[in-house]
């Protein structure tokens, strides 16, 4: 039966500090080694059981959205078998490799077992590589297409910037673009890391191997890197998932804020905002 309770959650950013490519199975999927963290910016939403599904999106970052049932958020709660009211705010940019709509369905499904007493459902990599990570929601490593987690506890929290230069990379595009599918993992036990300087400068050893396609298919991901590498206190600067979006990491939230007013002044119409990832 339907009930006035509105469950509120958040969809932070999925940053993938590294992105390793290693292999390709037979339907065509890639296995990747990739480290993970989780920003302190993010969607919102508000979900209540209803007799009939609904989402309405605002929100900054609301245009180009879609609003019916290839919304992940709507996906989500089809995918348990639950009518919701979802109200959607969209703070982070779409088809940007921050896993958007990934955290946004996995909020749902968080949000949906609170109020029905229903368990997390198995198998939710089928409503997208990226959902199981964005249910786990902290530091962790990712291995298969998403769905073999291992913790990674011992990861400080990371001063970084966030910059989207402005441009929509589709993630089968960027797969598609891919020169060479079986590239080496990450060592398989990682380093204990006792600070951002320290995971900087072991993270600067790895790589994100979507990079290179990323940014034939769209120029402007080097010249944000390009652009983040020259700030002040930049440790490392790199692209997250198949891109567009682009982070640096810094010792400090000050330094990272001053470089996202450099970046701002120079670039105005780029999505630039400094957070903390743990
Ligand atoms: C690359 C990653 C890394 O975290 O992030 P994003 O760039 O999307 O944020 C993810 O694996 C993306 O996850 P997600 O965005 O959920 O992918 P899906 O919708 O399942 O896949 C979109 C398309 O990308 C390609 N794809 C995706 C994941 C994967 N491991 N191998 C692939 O080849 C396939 O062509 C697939 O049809
Ligand atoms: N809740 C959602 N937020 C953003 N995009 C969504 C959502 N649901 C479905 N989409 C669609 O998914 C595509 C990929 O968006 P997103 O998950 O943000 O990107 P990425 O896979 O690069 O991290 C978008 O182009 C959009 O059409």
């Amino acid at each position: 039966m339907a009930t006035e309770r509105v469950a509120e959650a958040f969809a932070p950013a999925k940053i993938n500090l590294t992105l390793h490519v290693t292999g390709r199975r037979a339907d065509g999927y890639h296995l990747l080694d990739s480290l993970v963290m989780f920003a302190d910016l993010g969607d919102r939403l508000g979900v209540a059981l209803a007799d009939t599904p609904a989402l309405t999106v605002t929100g900054p970052m609301a245009a180009g959205v879609p609003v019916d049932g290839r919304n992940l958020a709507l996906r989500a709660a089809a995918y348990i078998g639950v009518n919701a009211a979802i109200t959607l705010e969209k703070h982070l940019p779409a088809a940007a490799g921050i896993g958007g709509g990934s955290s946004d369905a996995a909020a749902v499904l968080r949000a949906l077992a609170g109020l029905t007493g229903q368990p997390l459902p198995d198998d939710t990599e089928r409503l997208g590589a990226d959902v199981p990570i964005c249910l786990y929601g902290r530091a962790v490593r990712m291995r298969g297409v998403g769905e073999r987690l291992s913790p990674c506890d011992n990861a400080p929290a990371l001063p970084a910037l966030l910059v989207n230069p402005g441009v929509e990379l589709p993630t089968a595009r960027v797969f598609a673009g891919l020169e060479c599918h079986d590239n080496p993992p990450m060592p398989d036990a990682l380093p204990r890391f006792h600070s951002p300087r320290a995971m900087a400068r072991w993270l600067m050893t790895m790589r994100n191997d979507l990079e290179a396609p990323a940014r034939a298919l769209a120029p402007r991901v080097g010249t944000a890197l390009d652009a983040l590498r020259h700030t002040a206190g930049a440790h490392m600067a790199r692209m997250s998932g198949s891109g567009a979006t682009v982070f640096a990491l810094y010792d400090t939230g000050a330094e990272a804020t001053a470089a996202a007013e450099v970046i701002r002044a120079a670039h105005p119409g780029w999505w630039v905002q400094p957070v903390t990832l743990g």
